[in-house]
């Protein structure tokens, strides 16, 4: 299981300091979470913060775009050396073209979607896309409670990719501390984002407790 801390709950007066922490503390990724107040109720921050931290650190940016355009972004955020674009299936009539314009310049694609929302709209594009992000919250805030019915939605995820042999990764986003961690990846996930656990204390001890949760 890899972890991807999420910026969100990061000390934004401190925010490079606190990125190198989670890097020394061994995260896989850094989440960072994009809001417009259309999509999803809340601001968070744009590319000017994406920039500013590419320099501080190696560990690959997975974007997770909650915006009402995200196809306006893509070359923006290709350009500012993100790695990973993440974009919800709930935001576009031409899924599919989105994820192919985010590979084509140069980006791993990810599909993103909701809690209420069914795999049925992304099975088309599963064999298009590098990670499926499921939401275990809805989308917006940090520090909300975990839902627990998403959990066989990423088991029905899980046995799609296996008997298709799929090798996109299964992300969980929202809610993720030492008990959730465990069903996530009893249930089959493979990426893991945690944004307040992380940062509530120092990183790096919180980063082991998660680590430790699923054994590693
Ligand atoms: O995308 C989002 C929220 O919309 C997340 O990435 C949050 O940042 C996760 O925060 P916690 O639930 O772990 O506090
Ligand atoms: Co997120």
């Amino acid at each position: 299981m890899k972890i991807a801390p999420s910026i969100l709950s990061a000390n934004f007066a401190e925010l490079g300091k606190d990125v190198q922490r989670v890097a020394a503390g061994g995260a896989d990724y850094l989440h960072i979470d994009i809001m417009d107040g259309h999509f999803v109720p809340n601001l968070s921050f744009g590319l000017p913060i994406i920039k500013a931290l590419r320099p501080v650190t190696d560990l690959p940016f997975d974007c997770h775009l909650m915006v009402t355009n995200p196809a306006d972004y893509v070359q923006l955020l290709a350009a500012s050396q993100v790695q990973i674009i993440g974009v919800h299936a709930e935001t576009t009539a031409h899924l599919c073209r989105l994820l192919q314009q985010i590979k084509a310049a140069g980006c791993q694609a990810e599909v993103v979607i909701n809690p209420a929302t069914s795999l049925t709209v992304i099975e088309e594009v599963l064999p298009l896309v590098d990670s499926v992000l499921l939401m275990t919250v809805n989308p917006g805030f940090g520090g909300q409670k975990f839902l627990p019915f998403v959990l066989k939605k990423v088991q029905r995820l899980a046995r799609i990719k296996q008997q298709n042999n799929y090798h996109f990764e299964i992300e969980v986003d929202g809610g993720i501390d030492p008990a959730t961690i465990k069903l996530c990846a009893a249930a089959g996930a493979t990426i893991a984002v945690a944004g307040s656990f992380i940062f509530q204390n120092d990183p790096a001890k919180q980063l082991a407790l998660l680590k430790a949760a699923v054994g590693e």
